[in-house]
């Protein structure tokens, strides 16, 4: 999708680092047609992503029109600072933190310099790294914050705004600094907690891990993560994150005292603080107010799940007859039963689709479980 009041994205794109999140970025640009320009300190990462058909080798005679930076978050600011000495393009980066690199650029650019620079950052991504896990698909329909400083010009920022519509995503403007604070609590935080759950099981016995079902991975997923980049990406958010870390303290001691709180039936409840109820209550409340993909309002979904059995094709037939009978699949995790050859697939749907759903799938011959 584009935007007739921004800058057409003409190309070359040069993209700096041919990672997950560089090559993603590249196959988009590649898809679109244009002329892309890769740099890599890792030839195997640069060879790996030209390959994927990501773009070519840059040569000195390149004069790309937009730079984009998707290196390390503590290789950003240098990076930044090269492309604006090197080209003449508008520059952008990726990196999950604003302010500090912002900061790191304005100090070492001049002031026609720091107006090309206009950073940003996709709310899309996986736990894995490097130009094999990138996808032209990563994008799409995912918030993508634009972050200028006061003194980026109009263009520069319509331009990289233009980047983000080419990539599917929607483009959400903020200040570096407000995004360093939502992303403390909507992308840090929830890393931190899946890493300190996730670090619960490493040593557990392998019966109780045998055990293991969706919710356990859904909560743990992101913790599977190089710690290399998070390092980094706490560093550089450092003061936001212990912010809610020192909120996080308090609420983990209300729910200490809450959890050993005698229950209602078995005496009077003691002490000030929320009992259990209300502490949970307050996550389906948190749950609730994640806005709907595209960034519309939560709309309630229910999960219907199938039973697959584990041949070739099945999951595509599952997909077809849910096609047929209407009903849109908003999101779909695959367990699998250690037991029997099947998978059991989890179909999130609209709520108010699900009972058709479930009943059509049954007529058709699956096997479904409410
Ligand atoms: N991993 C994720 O899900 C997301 C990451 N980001 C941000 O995107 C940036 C890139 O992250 P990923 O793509 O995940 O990492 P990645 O490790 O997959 O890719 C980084 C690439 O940069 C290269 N590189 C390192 N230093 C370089 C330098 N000085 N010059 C040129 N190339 C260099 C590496 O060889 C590698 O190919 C980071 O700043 C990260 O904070 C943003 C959104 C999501
Ligand atoms: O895998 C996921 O769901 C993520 O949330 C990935 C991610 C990692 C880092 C970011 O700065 C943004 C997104």
């Amino acid at each position: 999708m584009t935007d007739d009041a921004l800058p057409a994205l003409v190309g070359p794109v040069e993209v700096v680092g041919a990672g997950l999140i560089g090559a993603s970025v590249a196959l988009v640009c590649r898809r679109l047609g244009l002329d892309v320009v890769l740099r890599d300190t890792s030839v195997e990462h640069l060879r790996t992503a030209h390959g994927l058909g990501a773009g070519r080798a840059a040569t000195p005679d390149d004069r790309p029109q937009l730079v984009v930076v998707a290196v390390p978050p503590a290789a950003v600011a240098e990076a930044v600072v090269d492309a604006l000495h090197r080209t003449d393009a508008v520059v952008t980066d990726v990196g999950s933190v604003k302010a500090a690199p912002l900061a790191s650029v304005a100090a070492r650019v001049g002031p026609g310099e720091l107006a090309r620079y206009v950073g940003s950052h996709p709310m899309a991504g996986s736990e894995r790294s490097g130009p094999l896990a990138a996808s032209a698909a990563l994008f799409d329909g995912r918030p993508w914050a634009v972050t200028p400083h006061a003194a980026a010009d109009p263009d520069a920022v319509g331009l990289v705004e233009s980047l983000v519509l080419e990539c599917g995503a929607a483009p959400i403007r903020m200040s570096p600094e407000e995004h360093d604070r939502a992303v403390a609590r909507i992308s840090h935080l929830p890393h931190l907690a899946a890493v300190l759950v996730a670090g619960r099981l490493a040593a557990a016995p392998a019966e109780h891990l045998a055990l293991s079902g969706q919710g356990v991975r859904d909560v743990t997923r992101v913790a599977a993560s190089d710690p290399g980049l998070w390092q980094q990406i706490l560093e550089a958010n450092a003061s936001a994150v212990l912010d809610l870390l020192a909120e996080v303290r308090t609420d983990l001691d209300a729910l200490m005292t809450a959890v050993a709180a005698p229950s209602a039936e078995s005496g009077p409840v003691t002490g000030t603080g929320p009992d259990l109820v209300e502490i949970l209550a307050r996550g389906n409340a948190g749950t609730a107010a994640i806005p709907g993909k595209h960034g519309g309002p939560a709309r309630p979904t229910r999960s219907v799940f199938v039973a697959v059995p584990d041949h070739p094709g099945e999951l595509a037939r599952l997909f077809g007859d849910a096609g047929e009978i209407g009903v849109n699949i908003e999101d779909v995790h695959i367990d699998h039963d250690p037991a029997r050859p099947v998978g059991l697939t989890e179909l999130v749907v609209d709520r108010g689709s699900a009972d058709r759903l479930l009943a059509a799938l049954e007529s058709r011959g699956w096997t479904t479980h409410r």
